[in-house]
């Protein structure tokens, strides 16, 4: 599903007149029918919803859905906010329609019957907020929280909760806090990260009435940004042919482990087993072999290495090499990781501490090493690694979140995995992954790593690196997910891993019940 940024929706809303004729007049239309239609869905009792009016679209949006919702005689009340003389042109002829029917309208929250409301519905803003949330308009909102929570009113937002930020999900201090958001066209990216996802409540995606894919197509800054959801993953993931054996599925190298970090490469190997890789062999340096061959499942192959030219031997029948996982940080095993990326051109999931022997690539030396692979390379750090990476503070980072995925991925030309909240898939042409499934529970030590064995394991099997990270990932938390509706935390990589085959045969068959 696509996500609309700020300036794509802002995008469509010129063109729609300016290209195709449709007056943004016939979209607020739609966009006020569809929020009416869907507060009378939900609607009980005989009290009224009250539409908080900026002086905006947003607000225009509402007093279209005021005016919807009395031709169903549901009753309806407003505050306006803000100057209406100086209202947008759509914004003065709807507020001129709703007074002409006779609404109620209120200049002053101290007016407004509080006791007869069933819900409040936001306007205030919506994609045109420019900085911080102004004082006034906090004040606003302060008050209006307050006597939703004393008199239980439900709160609702229209496109995007004021306050919040369109493309980022930062929010001012007092921003609008709905348990519900409806918005138009798609969802707005800044609802689908923190603390904005917290601020929009469940999302309601209604239509806009343009085909907005045809208006985008020629939008110019086009880093488009996507859900990585199940419908995507049930386009991407293939049925196996009947005929598919053991050497068709590819085999993954997992290359990791030192004294007391046998485990990472151990789950990240258990998983790419459990994920279809048809073999997967897992090398560690000498002086844990037989550490590593004393707990690793029957099925995964054993190996060991103590150089560079060990591990090129290792992996010249490999599908994919995945590197890192528990590997240690001491010089020398840094070294060995540099020597080897500058040889090794095959299929490669970096992780954890390979990304140590990276160093600063933004600023250091490494600074463009995986640029010119024949397969990007995969990197999957978390927002610590990826902060060391980037040279940048995780705070930063933070702040813009996405941009900050996009512009490494294209900069390196790398499939970044960024493993934040929610995780985010970046390829190298700028497109972005928003993960929808994934939970609280997964902040354990080891989750990455079988994420790293899931990746391996699709690029084992015959995936695009692409689709091989954007699979991995969903497939990963939204397995994490089931496990998480029976315990909320507690349940382990080693579950997530030995659940994954039965997760793939229920989407593949969705008859099937797992
Ligand atoms: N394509 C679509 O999705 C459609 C969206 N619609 C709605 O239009 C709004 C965007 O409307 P716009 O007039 O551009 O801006 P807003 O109404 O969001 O806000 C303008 C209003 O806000 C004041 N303002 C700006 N910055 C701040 C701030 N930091 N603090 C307080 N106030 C601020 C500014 O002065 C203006 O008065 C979109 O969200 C949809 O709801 C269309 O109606 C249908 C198509
Ligand atoms: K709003």
């Amino acid at each position: 599903m696509r996500i609309l940024t700020k300036e794509e929706s802002q995008y469509i809303d010129r063109m729609a007149p300016e290209k195709y004729g449709i007056p943004l007049g016939y979209l607020m239309e739609n966009a006020g029918s569809d929020v009416a239609q869907v507060l009378a869905n939900h609607y009980k009792g005989a009290k009224s919803i009250l539409f908080l009016s900026g002086n905006g679209n947003n607000g225009a949006d509402g007093l279209v859905a005021a005016r919807h919702l009395m031709e169903l005689e549901i009753p309806v009340c407003i505050y306006l906010f803000g100057e209406s003389q100086k209202g947008s042109q759509l914004f003065k002829e709807q507020l001129h329609m709703v007074k002409q029917l006779g609404i109620a309208i209120y200049t002053s929250l101290d007016d407004i019957p509080w006791h007869t409301i069933w819900a409040v519905v936001e306007g205030l803003i919506g994609t045109g907020m420019k900085g911080e949330l102004r004082f006034q308009m906090k004040e606003v909102i302060e008050i209006v929280q307050s006597q939703c929570e004393l008199y239980s009113i439900s709160k609702w937002s229209i496109d995007i909760p004021a306050g919040v930020n369109a493309n980022t999900g930062e929010v001012s201090h007092s921003s609008f806090k709905a348990d519900y958001t409806i918005t138009f066209g798609a969802t707005k990216q800044g609802v689908c990260l923190y603390p904005g996802k917290e601020y929009a409540g469940h999302v309601i995606v209604k239509p806009l009435g343009i085909p907005f894919e045809k208006v985008l197509q020629n939008y110019q800054a086009y880093h488009n940004t996507w859900g990585l959801d199940i419908r995507l993953i049930e386009t991407l993931l293939r049925p196996r042919s009947a005929i598919a054996h053991k050497g068709r599925n590819g085999h993954t190298l997992v290359i990791g482990g030192s004294n007391g970090m046998i485990g990472a490469p151990l789950m990240a190997g258990e998983a790419s087993v459990h994920s279809g890789a048809g073999k997967t062999t897992v090398a560690v340096p000498d002086d844990c072999l037989r550490t590593l061959q004393n707990k690793v499942m029957p099925e995964v192959m054993t190996a060991s290495f103590r150089s560079v030219s060990d591990i090129m031997d290792l992996v010249k029948d490999k599908s994919v090499l995945a590197l890192g996982p528990g590997l240690g940080r001491r010089e020398e095993t840094a070294q060995i990781v540099l020597e080897f990326l500058a040889t090794y051109d095959g299929p490669i999931v970096l992780d954890a501490d390979a990304f140590y022997a990276l160093g600063d690539m933004a600023n250091g030396e490494t600074n463009g090493v995986l640029q010119s692979r024949s397969h990007p390379a995969i990197m999957t750090p978390h927002l610590g690694e990826f902060s060391r990476l980037t040279g940048r503070s995780i705070l930063d980072i933070q702040k813009n979140y996405v941009q900050s995925a996009r512009d490494f991925a294209i900069a390196q030309h790398v499939v970044l995995v960024l493993k934040g909240i929610p995780s985010l898939v970046a390829l190298p042409n700028g497109t972005i992954y928003i993960n929808m499934a994934g939970n609280s529970g997964m902040g354990t030590g080891g989750m990455g790593d079988v994420l790293t064995g899931m990746i391996s394991a699709f690029v084992a099997q015959g995936y695009e690196v692409n689709e091989a990270a954007l699979i991995g990932t969903f497939l990963h938390s939204y397995t994490a997910d089931r496990l998480g509706t029976k315990k909320l935390w507690g349940y382990t990589p080693s579950d997530v891993s030995v659940r994954i085959g039965s997760v793939i045969s229920e989407l593949l068959s969705p008859s099937l019940n797992v």
